[in-house]
């Protein structure tokens, strides 16, 4: 028999959660949510609206107006986070432990991404906030990059563990860390291998994907996102790290809307959207390294052991059959360009 007829056909796997995932607010809001609940039970929502979402009330009322937003019929459940800012106060955290509704806290170094201009000019001013995080197992979830421009864009990463992660982590043992959307061989290799509680969230498109996609036959916007796509020793070490089996790796698509114009722009935005196809991506990715059976695990298991919460009890089944992703999509009064627009993927959730 040949290698054909022998591939898996369908696979079926307990409904997986979406542990990094930005929706926006309002008329994107609408347009985006519908994709990732088709696919997703619950999803760790970012906190990086304009104005930020610092304080529980404000969590609790954006997690509202996405419940509002959920079509009719779709079952979805917002994990709602908190801005860190150097004002954020440890009573804050109290609260948002007490609400139930506010699963992590999200560190952006100010000005390291998309809307991070309210972020934590040094973390230092966050301790006893962090200290509180700590106390009542309220987990930080980061954006791991330096912001210090003198720093090579595509050493960050690299430096961050060295210079904030693993002082904090010496400092605060027992806080609960998620490194997200990792992009390096350090940070697999750190997570792999560092002591306490600590996870990490790995997107699609840098399991796909390494640098040379954002230059191949011209500069092409919708490849570019925050960490930015690195070597391909680097996209080798996160496929690894996801198909490793390892509960500290865990699924989180990073998908990141903005309209067409901002990303087909001279100064373009970053983040790739992929909420559309997100475990379709996951699959192709799984299925290239043949480690399909690795999947279940990272997309609806290990994320929510480490949250401390209940597995979800129902499944999907994605088919091996290949379909076309759309050139763009409407969204707001604009449109989106899901990642790999105009390509074909193996794999289509039923
Ligand atoms: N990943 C990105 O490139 N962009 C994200 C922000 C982030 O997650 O860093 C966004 O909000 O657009
Ligand atoms: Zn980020
Ligand atoms: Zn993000």
């Amino acid at each position: 028999m040949n290698k054909e007829s022998t591939a898996l056909q369908t696979l079926r796997l307990t409904r997986p959660d979406d542990w990094h995932l930005h929706l926006r607010d309002g008329a994107v809001l609408a347009s985006v949510l519908p994709h990732t609940a088709h696919q997703f039970a619950r999803a760790i929502v970012m906190p990086n609206l304009k104005p930020p979402i610092t304080t529980t009330e404000q969590a609790a009322a954006y997690r509202t107006r996405i419940l509002e937003a959920l079509p009719q019929g779709m079952q979805f459940e917002p994990l709602m986070t908190l801005y860190l800012t150097d004002n954020t106060s440890p009573d804050e955290i109290r609260k948002a432990k007490e609400s139930g509704l506010v699963h992590g806290v999200k560190l952006y170094p100010a000005g390291a991404t998309t809307n991070s201009d309210a972020g934590v000019t040094d973390l230092k001013k966050c301790y006893r906030t962090l200290e509180m995080m700590q106390e009542v197992g309220m987990p930080l979830l980061m954006h791991g990059e330096v912001t210090d421009q003198a720093i090579d864009i595509f050493d960050r990463e690299a430096v961050f563990i060295d210079q904030v992660l693993q002082p904090l982590r010496r400092d605060l043992p027992m806080l609960k860390v998620v490194f997200e959307h990792i992009t390096t061989k350090h940070a697999a290799e750190y997570v792999a291998q560092s002591d306490g509680q600590i996870g990490a969230t790995i997107t699609a498109h840098h399991l796909l994907y390494n640098r040379n996609e954002i230059f191949k036959g011209g500069i092409r916007p919708h490849y570019y996102c925050l960490p930015v796509l690195k070597r391909e020793e680097h996209r080798q070490a996160l496929v690894k790290a996801a198909t490793s089996g390892s509960a500290r790796f865990f699924l989180g698509t990073d998908s990141a809307p903005h309209p067409k114009g901002m990303k087909e722009h001279a100064c373009g935005c970053a983040g790739c959207y992929t909420a559309l196809h997100a475990i379709e991506l996951y699959a192709e990715a799984f299925d290239r390294a043949g480690a399909l059976d690795k999947l279940e695990g990272f997309a609806s298991i290990h994320g929510a052991a480490f949250y401390g919460l209940p597995r979800n009890t129902q499944s999907i089944t994605l088919v091996r059959e290949s379909w076309t992703i759309p050139a763009e999509l409407p969204m707001g009064d604009a449109t989106v360009v899901p990642l790999d627009a105009g390509a074909s993927l193996n794999w289509r959730l039923a």
